[in-house]
């Protein structure tokens, strides 16, 4: 009965038509999921979202697992498990979260997926997890991994797919702290949803691509937009929506506004994490990865960059930054491995790039 109820025969259906990876989606038994997460143990939960509750637990085999429970029932809340079932079963990324299996006979929908170790992005730059910083490198190492796991969804899966949810707190850290995303439980692909368009407009205050907002067209440029969001969080570890301090009414702040208005106005560097500002080599690095963040946050769809254009643009740094440790290390006389890929990167040719990012 809660199989049917849950949408099971919806599941059915996508298997029999080839659109969920068999092989990839294991259907757990309610028994099974009971002794992983300890009865729903209150000391396992990991998190809570807006469409459920996630509880650690380990499999019989001893796998270590995030299990999903949804805190509906509402039907229109269905679609969204199943669509992330589909949606994860076809998508195999590095930087995306594995989806192990579903349970749908229980009274309602459980999603397992594979155990991310170390927390959501907007903890560490919240300093809500301060036995860790994040230093500039890992930063920059954060960003690129999220631009290529987006630009494989818009690109380079067998169709194009739509997070349409991009924020830190959907970015899971794994035990080496590289990332993942997660929620794909409002994700599209085209090959579901032909026309683009959605009556309710899906995604999170302060990460939301205007443009979507006010046509509810979503496009790959509003993922972009999105990830801006995430670029200028990691570059001032200041959170994309804050409450106005002083204000007598409920006045918020977006992180986007406050970041464009700050670099109109030749203001960057003030909003800049310190961190940021002690690690960097050069204002140049920090002025790259700016006008990245800028250009993703541009009103117009179609003048913000491609998911490509970014991750060439972060790389163009990385290198720079490695180039410079390489030639530090050799002038001090530090045996070092000559890294190829590294090229002659300097200050110099990153201030040439970087009038194109
Ligand atoms: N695979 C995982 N491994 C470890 N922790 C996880 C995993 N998936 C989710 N979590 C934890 O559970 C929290 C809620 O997860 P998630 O964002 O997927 O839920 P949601 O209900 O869909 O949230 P949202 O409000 O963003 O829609 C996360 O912030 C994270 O702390």
């Amino acid at each position: 009965m809660f199989f049917k109820r849950n949408g099971g025969l919806l599941l059915e259906q996508q298997l029999s038509s080839g659109e969920v990876n068999v092989d990839k989606i294991k259907l757990f038994n309610s028994k099974e999921i009971k002794k992983a997460t300890n009865n729903f143990s209150i000391d396992r939960i990991l998190g809570q979202g807006g469409q459920g509750t996630v509880y650690k637990g380990m499999l019989a085999d001893g796998r270590i697992v995030a299990v999903k429970k949804s805190k509906m029932v509402d039907e229109s809340m269905l679609s969204g498990f199943i669509n992330e079932v589909v949606i994860l079963s076809q998508i195999n990324h590095r930087n995306v979260v594995q989806i192990m299996g579903c349970c749908l006979e229980t009274q309602v929908p459980l999603l397992v997926y594979e155990f991310i170790p170390n927390g959501t992005l907007s903890q560490y730059i919240q300093g809500q997890i301060e036995e860790f910083s994040l230093t500039w490198d890992r930063r920059l190492q954060i960003a690129t991994e999220v631009a290529g796991a987006l630009s494989y969804l818009h690109g380079a899966a067998s169709f194009p797919i739509y997070h349409r949810d991009i924020k830190s707190a959907n970015i899971l850290l794994d035990e080496k702290y590289r990332a993942k995303i997660a929620d794909f439980g409002t994700s599209r692909s085209i090959s579901i949803d032909q026309t683009h368009l959605t009556t309710r407009v899906h995604g999170t205050f302060g990460c939301l691509d205007p443009e979507y907002f006010r046509s509810s067209q979503f496009t790959e440029k509003s993922d972009v937009y999105s990830f801006g969001v995430v670029l200028v969080e990691l570059l001032t570890g200041l959170k994309p929506v804050s409450a106005v301090t002083g204000s007598q009414e409920e006045e918020y702040r977006s992180l986007a506004t406050y970041f464009i208005t700050s670099m109109q106005e030749d203001g960057l560097f003030n909003l800049v994490d310190a961190r940021v500002l002690e690690e960097a080599a050069s204002e140049t690095e920090i002025q790259v990865v700016a006008n990245l963040a800028r250009r993703c946050l541009n009103m117009n769809g179609r003048d913000r960059p491609t998911m490509r254009e970014v991750i060439s643009g972060l790389e163009a740094v990385q290198m720079s930054r490695k180039s410079l440790i390489s030639a530090q290390q050799n002038s001090e006389g530090i045996d070092f491995v000559e890294d190829d890929s590294v090229g002659n990167w300097d200050v110099e040719s990153l201030s040439e790039v970087s009038a194109s990012y």
